[in-house]
């Protein structure tokens, strides 16, 4: 069954929000607000994690306030994405045109007829499930399904500035698949493929229970971004990582080191040292993981 989109309603005529209440609510799940603090509280309340996939909003309350809540919205990361159509009692292009440049996707005078209202919601919000659909996409492995290098570079830029800002440490670890040449060359490569699905995952499950992020990097590398204490609280997490990939138990009947898949790592623990770009901070662990290799080592971490 498909899930009910969420629409947030935001006019402060009680007519207004009745009708669209009886227009709408049929199909849709429908908040209404009279005013622009009422629909940031449903917007900032992420306890019952209601996501709302539309606003209906009346430009012209309260003097036009309805434009500084669409210049809000989309200035917010958070909101940005969100499809807004605007309601006005205005009928003048300059009207029309600023809601428009503001980001608005749609622009409806009043009165307005409940099923022109209802087309064009729906017409938007098939088109931002198509979007929402799309986005996802760009930002996964097409093989483990977990995020790719692209969310990756997204999300660590956003962990770099918070950070920084809030003065904690931050671990970006490089994990490989130790002799995974020879695992393709030995098993398979369908079966080097379905090796790689199930380690990710189980570094997914690791790195998310510590609060972290992991991405494919490239090939059989996988980036891990996590909020640290220190060294010695990234060494315990890159320890519980080796545990558990050997753990999963693929046997690996060429590998030199172990009769299972195993894995080696290189990091960088940043403590208060921000000036670096992250590809500076991705070339730092890559020399860290040929270190760990050169020695023969499982895990070589630097802290900077
Ligand atoms: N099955 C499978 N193999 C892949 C994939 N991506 C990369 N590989 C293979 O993974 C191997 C990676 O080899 P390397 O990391 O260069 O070297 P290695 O054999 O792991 O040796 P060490 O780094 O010394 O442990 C290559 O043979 C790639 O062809 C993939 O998506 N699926």
């Amino acid at each position: 069954m498909n899930k009910r989109a969420h629409l947030l309603v935001i006019d402060d005529d009680p007519l207004n929000r009745l009708v669209l209440e009886n227009t709408l609510s049929e199909e849709f799940d429908i908040r209404l607000c009279s005013c622009a603090d009422e629909a940031w509280l449903v917007l900032d309340n992420d306890v019952d994690e209601v996501r709302i996939d539309l606003i209906l909003l009346d430009v012209l309350m309260g003097e036009g306030a309805g434009y500084h809540v669409l210049e809000r919205l989309k200035a917010s990361h958070k909101t940005y994405s969100i499809p807004v159509i605007i309601l006005s009692q205005s009928h003048s292009f300059h009207d029309e045109a600023k809601a428009l440049e503001l980001g608005a996707l749609d622009y409806v005078t009043k009165p307005f007829s409940p099923a022109i209202i209802k087309a064009r919601v729906k017409n938007h919000l098939a088109i931002k499930k198509k979007n929402d659909l799309l986005e996802r996409l760009a930002n996964i492995d097409g093989l483990t399904e977990i995020p790719n290098r692209r969310a990756l570079e997204e999300v660590f830029g956003k962990l770099w500035l918070q950070a920084k800002k809030n003065s904690h440490a931050l671990a970006f670890l490089l994990v490989n698949i130790d002799y995974f040449r020879a695992y393709n060359d030995k098993h398979g490569y369908a079966a080097g493929d379905a090796c790689l699905v199930k380690v990710a995952h189980v570094l997914q499950e690791v790195t998310r229970h510590y609060g972290g992020f992991v991405a494919r990097f490239d090939g059989v590398r996988f980036a891990v971004v996590l909020n640290v204490d220190g060294l010695e609280s990234t060494l315990q997490f890159a320890q519980a990582l080796e545990l558990m990939v050997e753990d999963l138990k693929i046997p690996h009947q060429a590998s030199p080191i172990c009769a299972f898949i195993s894995i080696s790592m290189g990091g960088i623990v940043v403590v208060d040292n921000f000036t670096a770009t992250p590809v500076e901070i991705y070339a730092q662990a890559d020399e860290a993981l040929r270190k760990a290799h050169q020695l023969q080592a499982k895990l070589e971490i630097v802290s900077i």
